[in-house]
């Protein structure tokens, strides 16, 4: 795979534990989707989680939410292809399945908030992740964009002008939206919920109701 194919097609994956999906996840999926011109924007549960402890709710069950979350939204699709893997959940295992599938014309855009670019230089092969895919940032207020020097220096020749130069090319390129996200916070949901607060608004009416349904996040 190199970089210099002109795109044919267009992908964005939005990885994320999800637990539980919120709207700040879906706005900004929708803000990604509209600002990229994408073809397609595919949400993607992680199954193992590589650098943080197991979720409150199964893999299964966020999958659930996330599907449920997203039906009816003709802009949003969902992934559910890391939970057929027992291994950790490598966003660069995921992007080869991605491209084994679709080729090497296809862009593919990985989107991620600061908090988890700021936490790049740990992941699993991650300069492979510009070779597989484009990059694309979005901004956590509660998370000031502090990328590690490694990864400052290696996007430093590979960025942008525009969102949409991301969609012109199948991988290499890095973008920095720019985009403050809801905050919102999938930790701020359990605690809310573990003290018998209402998550009302913060998330999908029916996540909430499937949340109550099967009780999750209570303590
Ligand atoms: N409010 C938000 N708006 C848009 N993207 C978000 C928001 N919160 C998290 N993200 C991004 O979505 C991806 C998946 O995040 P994740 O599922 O861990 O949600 P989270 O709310 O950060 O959860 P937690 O509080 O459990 O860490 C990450 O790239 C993260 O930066
Ligand atoms: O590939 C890795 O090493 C890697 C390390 C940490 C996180 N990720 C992916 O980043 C996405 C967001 O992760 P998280 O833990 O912030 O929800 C999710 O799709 C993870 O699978 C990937």
């Amino acid at each position: 795979m190199t970089d210099s194919h002109k795109a044919t097609a267009s992908l964005a994956i939005f990885g994320g534990t999800f637990d539980p999906i919120h709207h700040g996840h879906l706005r900004s999926a929708i803000e990604i989707k509209e600002t990229l011109g994408v073809d397609e924007l595919a949400l993607l549960p992680s199954h193992r989680p590589p650098l943080r402890g197991q979720p409150g709710a199964d893999s299964a069950q966020r999958l659930a939410m996330v599907s449920a979350a997203v039906a009816g939204e003709p802009g949003l699709a969902v992934d559910g292809r890391e939970l057929l893997r027992e291994t950790p959940s490598y966003t660069v295992d995921t992007l080869r399945e991605l491209r084994a599938e679709r080729g090497a014309e296809v862009s593919i855009t990985v989107i991620m908030g600061s908090d988890a670019f700021n936490q790049l230089q740990r992941w699993r092969d991650w300069q492979s992740l510009f070779r597989l895919a484009n990059v694309l940032v979005l901004h956590r207020a509660a998370h000031p964009l502090a990328m590690d020097e490694q990864v400052a220096n290696f996007v430093a020749d590979r960025k942008l002008g525009s969102a949409s130069a991301l969609t012109a090319r199948s991988a290499g390129g890095f973008y920095d939206t720019g985009l403050i996200q809801l905050p919102i916070s999938a930790t701020d949901i359990r605690q809310r919920l573990a003290s018998g607060r209402s998550i009302r608004y913060l998330v999908p009416d029916v996540v909430a109701d499937y949340i109550a349904e099967h009780g999750l996040y209570t303590q």
